[in-house]
C-alpha cells in the first residue's frame, strides 16, 4: 500500500530569504508557472505582511495558479494572517501559513514570552486564520530545539483550533536523521487527535542533512515535506525538492509513499530559478548538476555502454536531461571514443588509423579538459590528413614582444632530415609562415587564412584553414591544435603537402568564419 506524500514547495518564500536571491513579482509568476507544471501541490509565495511588493507578488500568483494550492506564511499576528488572507483572495486554492516558536531559546530570547502565551497566542492565530480558509498549516518555528512535551501539547491544542498541516521543523538545522525521525515518530504516537492532520516537515542544511533529515521523517510518518528548488534557502538552504522527489521515486522499496511530482520538468525548474536568482548550480550537485548523469572515466563509460544501469541508478530523461553524458577526457577509454565516432559517422578503414586517432585524442585530453564532438571532427580529419607527410612540424617556438617583430623557430621534418629555421614577420602567424617558406620555398601564395574556436572556452582547440595557390591549383590545408600558432603552422604544411601532391586538383571549400587573407 502506498499514500501520497505531499510537497510543499517554498522557494519563492523560503528561497527568497537567501541573501542574494530576492525576486520580483514578475520572476516569481514565471516560478510559480514553473512549479505548477512540476506538480507541486503547495506553492508558499511569500510573506504577505514582510513589504507591499510581496504581498503583490504572493496575490497575482494567487491569481495565475490553478493547479495546486498557493500559500502565504504570516507570523501568529492578527495583522499577518489578515493580510496573507488578502494577498490570497483569487487563489483556487488558499493556504495561511501561520507560525510561531516553540523552543526554550527561542521564546524566552526573541519572544520574551511564557509557553503558555505562547500557546495561546498560536491558537489565537490558527482560528482567525480558520476564519479565511479551511485549509490552515501551523508551524512550530524550532521544533527540532523544542521540548517534546510542549510540543505535544501546542500540536494537539492548534489541531483542535483548526490546523490541518502540523509542520515540525528544523529551522536552524541542527537535528540528525534518526533522532528527526524519532522525534516524528513520537509526536504522530503521542498527540491524541494526530489523525486530524497531515504532518510535515521544513528543515534546513546548516549540516548538509536536510534532505537525509526529511527522508527520515518521511520513513516516520510524515506525508508532507518542504523543499526548494535547488536546496534554495535561508543560510545553507532548504531541502532540496529534486533530491527529495527523486530519492522516494528511486527508492521506492524503501518509502511507502509516492509524490505526484512530474520529474521531467525538474531540469527547467532548476535552470529557471538558477538564472532567476543568479545562484549557479554545482557541477556535482545530484540530479540537476551539470555532471549529474555524465561519466568521463573509461571503465564507467564502458559499463554504462554495454548496460546502463551499471553506474546509472536514474534516467538522465527521466528528470528532464535529454540524455545521460559520455564526456570525453583523458580517462576515457578505447571504447567510449569508438562509440562517440560511431555516433559522428566517422570511420576509419584500418585499425592503425583508429590507433593514431585515439593517440592524438589522449595527447589532446591532456592538454584540455574535455573533448567535445567539434574537437573530433576537427582531430579525425587531421589524422585522416596527415598520411603522406612530406612536411612535418617538429618545434614551433614564437616571441613576441611589444615594439617588435615577432620571431618564429621552426623545425621542421623534411625528406627523413630535421631542418631549422628563424624569420621575422608583421605578426606571429606571419613570422610562422616565413619560417616555414624560408625551409620549404615552396612559391605558394596565401590567399585564405581563416580561424574557428571549434570549442567554448579559454582551452578551446583553434581550428585554423589555409588556401594556397600554386601555378593555378589551389589547395586547402586545415590544422587544429589548444596553441593557435600551432595549428596555423599545421594547416599551412597541411596545404603544402597536398600542394606537392602530384593528382591532386583540391576543390577550395568554404570556410565558415573569419575568413580573410591577411595573417595575424
Ligand atoms: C524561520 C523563518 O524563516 S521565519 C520567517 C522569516 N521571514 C521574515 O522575517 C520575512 C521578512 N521579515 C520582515 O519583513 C519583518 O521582519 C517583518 C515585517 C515580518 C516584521 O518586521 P518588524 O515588525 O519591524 O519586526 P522585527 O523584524 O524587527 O522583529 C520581529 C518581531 O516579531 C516577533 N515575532 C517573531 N516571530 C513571531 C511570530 N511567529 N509570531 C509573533 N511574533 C513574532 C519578534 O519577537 C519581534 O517582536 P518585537 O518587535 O516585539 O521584539
Ligand atoms: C517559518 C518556518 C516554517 C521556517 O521557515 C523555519 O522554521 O525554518
Ligand atoms: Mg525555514
Amino acid at each position: 500500500m502506498t499514500d501520497k506524500l505531499f510537497i510543499f514547495d517554498t522557494t519563492l518564500r523560503d528561497g527568497e530569504q537567501s541573501p542574494g536571491a530576492s525576486m520580483t513579482k514578475d520572476e516569481k509568476i514565471r516560478i510559480a508557472r514553473a512549479l505548477e507544471k512540476l506538480r507541486v501541490d503547495v506553492i508558499e509565495a511569500g510573506f504577505p505582511a514582510a513589504s507591499p511588493g510581496d504581498f503583490e507578488a504572493v496575490h497575482a500568483v494567487a491569481n495565475v495558479i490553478n493547479d495546486c494550492s498557493v500559500c502565504g506564511l504570516s507570523r501568529a499576528l492578527d495583522h499577518d494572517i489578515d493580510q496573507a488572507a488578502a494577498a490570497l483572495k483569487g487563489a483556487v486554492s488558499p493556504r495561511i501559513h501561520t507560525f510561531i516558536a516553540t523552543s526554550p531559546i527561542h521564546m524566552e530570547m526573541k519572544l520574551r514570552m511564557q509557553p503558555d502565551s505562547v500557546v495561546e497566542q498560536a491558537v489565537r492565530a490558527v482560528k482567525r486564520a480558520r476564519q479565511y480558509t479551511d485549509n490552515v498549516e501551523f508551524s512550530a518555528e524550532d521544533a527540532g530545539r523544542s521540548e517534546l512535551d510542549f510540543l505535544c501539547r501546542m500540536i494537539e491544542a492548534v489541531i483542535k483550533a483548526g490546523a490541518t498541516t502540523i509542520n515540525i521543523p528544523d529551522t536552524v538545522g541542527y537535528k540528525v536523521p534518526e533522532r528527526f525521525g524519532n522525534l516524528i515518530h513520537n509526536l504522530i504516537t503521542r498527540v491524541p487527535n494526530a489523525d486530524k492532520a497531515i504532518f510535515s516537515v521544513h528543515c534546513h542544511n546548516d549540516l548538509g542533512l536536510a534532505v537525509a533529515n526529511s527522508l527520515s521523517a518521511v520513513l516516520n510518518g510524515a506525508r508532507q515535506v518542504e523543499c526548494t528548488i535547488n536546496g534554495l534557502g535561508e543560510r545553507a538552504g532548504n531541502a532540496a525538492l529534486e533530491e527529495i522527489v527523486m530519492a522516494i521515486r528511486t527508492r521506492g522499496d524503501v518509502f511507502t509513499c509516492q509524490t505526484t511530482i512530474d520529474t521531467t520538468q525538474i531540469i527547467n525548474c532548476s535552470r529557471l530559478v538558477s538564472n532567476i536568482t543568479g545562484f549557479p548550480v554545482q557541477p556535482n550537485k545530484a540530479i540537476v548538476g551539470a555532471n549529474a548523469f555524465a561519466h568521463e572515466s573509461g571503465i564507467h563509460q564502458d559499463g554504462v555502454l554495454k548496460h546502463r544501469q551499471t553506474y546509472e541508478i536514474m534516467r538522465a530523461e527521466d528528470v528532464g536531461w535529454t540524455a545521460n553524458r559520455m564526456v570525453l577526457g583523458k580517462h576515457s577509454g578505447r571504447n567510449a571514443f569508438k562509440a562517440h565516432l560511431k555516433r559522428l559517422n566517422i570511420e576509419f578503414t584500418t585499425e592503425e588509423e583508429l590507433n593514431a586517432a585515439f593517440a592524438r585524442f589522449k595527447e589532446l585530453a591532456d592538454k584540455k579538459h574535455e573533448i567535445y564532438d567539434d574537437d573530433l571532427q576537427a582531430l579525425v580529419t587531421d589524422t585522416l590528413s596527415s598520411e603522406h607527410e612530406t612536411y612535418k612540424l617538429l618545434y614551433l617556438r614564437v616571441i613576441s614582444e611589444t615594439g617588435e617583430l615577432p620571431t618564429a623557430q621552426v623545425t621542421l621534418f623534411i625528406g627523413g632530415e630535421e631542418k631549422t629555421v628563424s624569420a621575422k614577420g608583421s605578426g606571429p602567424v606571419d613570422a610562422t609562415f616565413k619560417a616555414i617558406e624560408a625551409l620549404v620555398n615552396s612559391g605558394a601564395s596565401l590567399l585564405v587564412y581563416s580561424v574557428n574556436n571549434v570549442t567554448d572556452g579559454t582551452d578551446a582547440q583553434g581550428e585554423v584553414g589555409v588556401r594556397l595557390e600554386k601555378e593555378g591549383r589551389i589547395v586547402n590545408g586545415q590544422g587544429s591544435d589548444t596553441d593557435i600558432l600551432v595549428a596555423s603552422a599545421k594547416a599551412y604544411l597541411n596545404a603544402l603537402n597536398k600542394i606537392l601532391t602530384p593528382l591532386s586538383r583540391q576543390h577550395p571549400q568554404q570556410h565558415n568564419t573569419n575568413l580573410c587573407k591577411n595573417v595575424p
